[in-house]
């Protein structure tokens, strides 16, 4: 079989699935054993990237095997693009073709690092959030897997941390513990976008396994055929399994609160907690773990799935939709509000006075919690939380803050990292509302922070401490010293300005940072910080500024808190010294912001 002969493609056409059966399995009647799946990818070790297939040579490419650059779907640790078109700028990058092909490198991939255990058939599970394109998605990244030559069990609607823990569930009769899990989201971004997440029960996938695994789809791309993606349609009919997975992770999180309350049925009763799922995924929490513990949930809203998103963007981090979620709360009289974001991973929440639990006071409010378990214990969070969270998880909590970078994988690997060379570490947490607990597997799950909270909540009854409300979450973050003014400007480096000099837009942002370390070091008012890990973070005038290079995008984020407005200013003016010499920043939203 020769590769180079073979590159053809297909008409996409939906996949005749099978539907649910009892809420578990339901497939063509056989016991998976029988399944004989051949692999039509059939991808070696000497040549993994190739795909060789029976298929007549076809010497015209039709129009929708468009040669895609697979290297900028990657978004460090997912992969991003754009799966629906119609928006101005926006050219449609993340096809069937290129979701089945990078779904099949992925496949190749798992083979690989799992081929000293022997040869049992893989399996690999695929959710998905609301977003419109998720069935197209879904579809292809089956027949992808399915042409690998590995199992597919599809599990519909659901969350990230939830593909993630289906690696590591043990029950036969959800066909758990799969090999291999893929999640197909793009968060909080546009409709029009859409991505992957890939979990083994090891971790999420990092930075190189992504790019090895889009290098992989590159070629596997080049190399379809007309015949091939058709059959590849046969084989992933035959290979799919669909199971409801959702209902093992929502009892799992049922369970974990009935136990901190003394294995009560439901220690949530009279409780009155609000949801706000934004329209994506997370509408699970208020029917299938809130109600079955007890509590009330009327006034929920927005937990039916809309990919369009027509109420609000759903991200802890975005005003509007914390003030959604607020909203409610007061309105319905609630004793907890809680909001997710489109996949699960990220959550905030708000008391029944309307004060949020998010951002700093979010990570402070989990820290309480985890040091009242864990004393002295290390909490790993981003690199842009508060002086003020520092001092309180430090001088009030009794634990140690260890302030790393952005970036949920970063935060995560580094607490496992520090347990590894014998830094106790329980809690990895960022401001944008991912956290991930040893407890839970280092599992990135928004759901479980808010379990969290509940454990508190219901044991907190159950030992007489309060009759309902929050106000027993709310005591445990006072103290915390807010800054009056935070701000996050983000200033965009034109990466086709004739400054930058043919180099990337990386290197321009490095000379930016190196520029604005030798100002401060020179300015005897300001402080550079002792420790630090991303980006230049000074304090000054009472508060502090960090500038820092964006995780993906090519941006400058700046971070300013300070007492005051004007001490917030002052620290801006000197930032806008240094990053007024560089013509290819954009640096309007700070001039803006500095203006008397
Ligand atoms: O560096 P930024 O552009 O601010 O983005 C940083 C953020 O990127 C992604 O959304 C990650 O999932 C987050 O964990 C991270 O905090």
């Amino acid at each position: 079989m020769d590769a180079q002969n073979t590159r053809e493609c297909f008409a996409p056409t939906k996949l005749n699935l099978l539907p649910l059966q009892d809420s578990k399995l339901a497939w063509a009647g056989r016991p998976a054993t029988q399944w004989t799946v051949f692999s039509m990818y059939q991808i070696s070790t000497e040549n993994r990237a190739s795909v060789y297939c029976n298929a007549a040579a076809s010497t015209s490419a039709p129009s929708f095997l468009e040669k895609i650059d697979f290297r900028k779907l990657q978004n460090g640790s997912d992969i991003r693009g754009v799966a629906v078109g119609g928006v101005e700028g926006e050219l449609v990058n993340l096809t069937e073709a290129v979701a089945e092909a990078i779904a099949a490198a992925f496949a190749a991939w798992l083979s690989d690092k799992k081929k000293a255990e022997g040869t049992k058939k893989l399996r690999v599970s695929v959710g998905h959030d609301s977003r419109i394109s998720a069935q197209m998605l879904q579809d292809a990244v089956s027949r992808g897997i399915a042409g690998a030559g590995l199992d597919v069990i599809q599990y519909g609607l659901a969350s990230t941390p939830a593909m993630f823990k289906s690696t590591l569930t043990e029950d036969a009769n959800f066909m758990c513990p799969v090999d291999g899990s893929i999640m197909i989201t793009a968060s909080h971004l546009p409709y029009n976008r859409n991505g992957f997440k890939f979990f083994t029960s090891a971790e999420g996938l990092g930075k190189n396994d992504i790019k090895d695994i889009l290098e992989r789809a590159a070629n596997i791309y080049d190399g379809f055929s007309e015949e091939k993606l058709k059959e590849s349609r046969q084989v992933a009919y035959a290979a799919v399994k669909k199971v409801d997975y959702m209902k093992v992770y929502t009892s799992d999180l049922v369970k974990a609160v009935r136990k901190a309350a003394g294995n009560i049925e439901k220690p949530l009763e009279g409780f009155h907690v609000v949801v706000d799922a934004g329209n994506g995924a997370g509408g699970f929490f208020a029917g299938s773990v809130l109600e079955p513990l007890g509590a009330i949930t009327s006034g929920s809203q927005f937990l039916d799935p809309d990919g369009m998103f027509p109420n609000h963007i759903p991200n802890p981090e975005d005003k509007a939709a914390m003030k959604a979620i607020t909203t409610a709360a007061l309105a319905n009289k609630a004793d907890l509000g809680i909001i997710f974001d489109t996949d699960v991973d990220r959550s905030a929440a708000v008391d029944s006075s309307g004060r949020e639990f998010n951002r700093n006071r979010l990570i402070a409010l989990m820290s309480a919690l985890v040091l009242e378990e864990h004393p002295g214990t290390t909490i790993v969070t981003d690199s842009v939380t508060s002086d003020g969270l520092t001092t309180f998880i430090e001088k009030k909590l009794g634990g140690k803050h260890h302030r790393f970078k952005r970036g949920y994988k970063n935060i995560i690997d580094e607490a496992i990292r520090l347990n590894s060379v014998g830094e106790e570490s329980h809690l990895a947490i960022e401001t944008s509302g991912h956290g991930a607990l040893k407890e839970n597997n280092w599992l990135d799950d928004g759901a479980f922070l808010m379990v969290k909270l509940l454990n508190k909540l219901a044991s907190t009854r159950v030992s007489g401490g309060a009759n309902g409300g929050s106000k027993v979450l709310t005591d445990l973050i006072d103290g915390l010293e807010e800054a009056a003014v935070a701000v996050e400007l983000r200033l965009k480096i034109d990466q086709n300005h004739a400054d930058l000099k043919g180099g990337s837009f990386k290197d321009y942002g490095e000379a930016v940072l190196k520029q604005l370390e030798k100002m401060s070091d020179a300015d005897p008012k300001l402080l550079k910080a002792p420790v630090n890990y991303e980006g230049v973070r000074v304090s000054g005038y009472g508060g502090w500024f960090l500038l820092r290079l964006s995780l993906h995008d090519p941006v400058l984020p700046l971070n300013i808190e300070a007492p005051s407005n004007e001490d917030a200013v002052k620290l801006g003016l000197l930032v806008l010294s240094t990053v007024k010499e560089f013509p290819a920043l954009d640096i309007s939203a700070l001039e803006k912001f500095t203006q008397p």
